[in-house]
């Protein structure tokens, strides 16, 4: 029995799928939601947005999109995305990602995690919780800092395991040596000759 948080996450790498390919970036797929309080098998979900890597012009990311689209929707600004997200008790607010939201970018943009911990503002609940496929390889940032900074914020967020190649191989596409990366990022050791 695959977790209930599986085709949600495939639901994010088919997203991803449609990114276009850059060795700048990762190809990621983000889906927001609203989630009725115990509701194990999700019956009840709304899903409120959805994004993907630079669907949205310039060098934007997929969590940046979803939020970007839902603010467009409800005719706001990005940054007043806080304001227009529904506010419902008895439900909470979700993002699944196929990757863990970054807390650092090269470029100097602002960080999707600083983008989650904005909804907070106001004293809204703002995002509960978010769940990943993937944590962010090393390659562009070293050690990820999304998950550490989530927590100092009071933001819950889960590691959703079984799609990690699959996230990866879709991620890397537009790069170099994706192949490589992929395995590096799997953790794999090379396999060499007297090992099989
Ligand atoms: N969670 C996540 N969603 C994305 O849509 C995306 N592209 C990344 N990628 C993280 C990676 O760390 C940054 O792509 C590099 O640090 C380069 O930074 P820019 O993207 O140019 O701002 N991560
Ligand atoms: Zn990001």
């Amino acid at each position: 029995n695959t977790s209930p948080h599986i085709p949600y996450i495939k639901q994010c790498l088919s997203l991803a799928e449609q990114s276009p390919p850059r060795p700048t970036n990762f190809r990621v797929g983000a889906v927001l939601l609203s989630r009725k309080d115990n509701d194990p098998t999700f019956t009840d979900d709304r899903i409120l947005s959805t994004g993907y890597t630079m669907e949205l012009a310039g060098n934007t990311h997929a969590e940046q999109c979803c939020f970007a689209n839902y603010a467009a929707v409800h005719k706001v600004a990005d940054d007043q995305v806080s304001e227009v997200l529904p506010v419902e008790p008895g439900r909470k607010l979700v993002m699944y990602v196929t990757m863990e939201p970054c807390g650092k970018r090269l470029s100097g943009n602002g960080p999707c995690v600083q983008r989650i911990t904005r909804t907070r503002e106001g004293g809204r609940e703002g995002i509960h919780k978010v769940y990943f496929g993937v944590k962010e390889p090393g390659t562009f940032v070293g050690e990820s800092e999304g998950c550490r900074m989530l927590t100092q914020k009071g933001i819950e967020w889960e590691h959703v395991g079984g799609l990690e190649r699959e996230i990866l191989t879709v991620a890397f596409a537009g790069h170099e040596n994706a192949e490589e990366e992929v395995r590096a990022a799997l953790g794999e050791k090379e396999t060499n000759v007297d090992d099989i």
